[in-house]
This record gives structure tokens, sequence and C-alpha cells, in this order.
């Protein structure tokens, strides 16, 4: 499939999950160089990273991974969060083909839903939006069965990219029957997967995927992800879709900041998944 310049060759590696793995072809020097850079930062003394750590009121910067009470078992996580601006100046970026992946996969999703031109202004949220960047770093640990590098979540994002650094599996997926299945690495391809407000925009018909990451005994893990909210739409299922199939909605409709507000207070092990608070 091509799409503005985009090559996409679609899988679904894991049948029961909504997870996609897409060929754009960042397999060059500079992606070899942007991952290398991570591992780096992730690298440096603990006073250096410091410098660059999450201040108060603010989720960006370097800091541990989610921690949202007192009595939670940390994950054994080291994250740098950052939230991005839409670059124009250089339309042959990395993070404008990724963006244009992104746009694309939006774009297909809208086509399996029968939801066609009347996306124009979802499409132009997701092309022009800010996006966030994650980069999460797993330190090995010997009793590697006994923590967990992310703990199960499915993400709270439209659409989220994950790239991962080095051949090193550390992404599982819950597949329908109840199994967690390793996501094996594949060189040069971002694994797309499909968040929350996906699920709720196509009103419960593509599911946001519960996954977690696992670590390694010996070796360090990193992966980069990058998440696409389009902040400027609500969030509540598609009215084109209701309008074309007649469906009754199943969410409510938030908008975007409150969305992610209700997100924030939440408590990491929260028994009641987001979208389940937003069922009518
Ligand atoms: O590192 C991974 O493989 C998973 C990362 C992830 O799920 C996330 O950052 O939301
Ligand atoms: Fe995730």
């Amino acid at each position: 499939m091509e799409e503005e310049g985009v090559n996409l060759e679609w899988s679904l590696p894991v049948p029961s999950a909504q997870e996609l793995l897409v060929n754009h072809k960042t397999s060059d020097e500079g992606m070899r160089m942007m991952k290398e850079n991570v591992r780096g930062s992730f690298e440096l003394p603990y006073h250096e990273k410091q410098k660059s750590a999450e201040r108060p009121g603010s989720l960006e910067g370097y800091r541990q991974a989610f921690i949202t009470s007192q009595d939670q078992k940390l994950e054994r996580n080291g994250m740098i969060f950052l939230k991005c601006l839409p670059a124009f100046s250089c339309k042959k970026s990395r993070s404008q083909r990724l963006r244009k992946a992104a746009v694309a996969v939006v774009k297909y999703i809208g086509m399996a839903l029968v939801v066609h031109e009347g996306e124009l202004q979802l499409m132009k949220s997701f092309r022009e939006g800010s996006y966030e960047v994650r980069m999460n770093y797993y330190p090995p640990c010997p009793e590697s069965e006994r923590v967990m590098g992310l703990s199960t979540h499915a993400d709270n994002s439209g659409i989220t990219m994950l790239m991962e650094c080095g051949n090193l599996p550390g992404l599982q997926v819950l597949s329908g029957d109840g199994r967690w299945v390793t996501f094996p690495p594949v060189p040069s391809s971002t694994v797309v997967n499909l968040g929350q407000i996906r699920e709720v925009y196509s009103n419960g018909t593509y599911r946001a995927p519960d996954h977690r990451a696992v670590v390694n005994k010996e070796k360090e893990r990193v992966s980069i992800v990058t998440c696409y909210p389009s902040p400027s739409l609500p969030v509540g299922s598609s009215p084109q879709l209701l309008a074309a199939t007649g469906l009754t909605p199943l969410y409510q409709t938030l908008s975007h900041s409150e969305y992610l507000q209700s997100f924030y207070n939440r408590k990491l092990n929260d028994a009641v998944p987001i979208i389940k608070t937003l069922k009518l």
C-alpha cells in the first residue's frame, strides 16, 4: 500500500489483537544514529540524567516509568517523555515519515469502518497536532521473571508507533485466548498499536490491545514510542460512523483535555480501565 510516499506492508502477527506491522523504510543511518543517541542518553551518569529530570507539574523529562501510588510495585523502566510540535521545516524528516505512516493507518481504519472523506478534520488533526515521544529503557535483571518492564496496559493514545532498538524481544501482546504472545522484533519495521481513543472512535469495533514489556536477564532493551493523540478532536464514537451505520453510541464524548485529565487522575493498577469509565 502506498500513501503519500510511505510504503506500508501489513501483517497481523497476533491474529486476535489489532496490532499491525508497518515497514516504512526507516532502516537508514539516521535511524541507527537516533537509536544510539537514545541509548547513550540512558547510559549517562545519574547526575547528568537528573539535569533533564521531570519537573513538578510537567510529565516531560527523564523519570522512572509511571508512578501513581505509594504502594505500587515499581516497573523496571527508565523513561524520557517529550511533547513535540510537528516539524514543518523538513518534509522528509523521520518524524514526518512516522507521522505520515500514522495518518495512513488512521485513514485505512476509517475506510475499513466505511468512514471516508467526512474524516478530513480527523486527518488534519493527525497531520498537524502535537505528538508525544516516549523512550523506554529496560535494564537487565537476573531475576527477570520477578519484575516487569512495563505492566499490562492499553495505550491511551489514538495511534502509537513503536520502534525496537536492537534485536531483543520484550513486547508481549495479550491474545484473544488470554495468552501472552511475544512480539518478535522485525528489523526496520515499526509496530503500530491502536490506542483507546481509536477504540472509542470505532465504537468498539477495533480493540486497543493489552500489552506489556518484559525485561531480559542479561541485556538492556530500548524502545522508542511515538503517540499521536490528535488533541483538537473530542474523544468519542465517530459521528460519521454512527450516521453511516445507525449504530448506537457505546461511549460518552469528552474533550481531549478532559480525557487526559481523567487518565492522569487514575492509579496505574485501577481495576476499571479508562475506556470502561466512558461507556454509556
Ligand atoms: O517497550 C515496549 O516494547 C512497549 C512500550 C509500550 O508499550 C509503551 O511505551 O506504551
Ligand atoms: Fe504501550
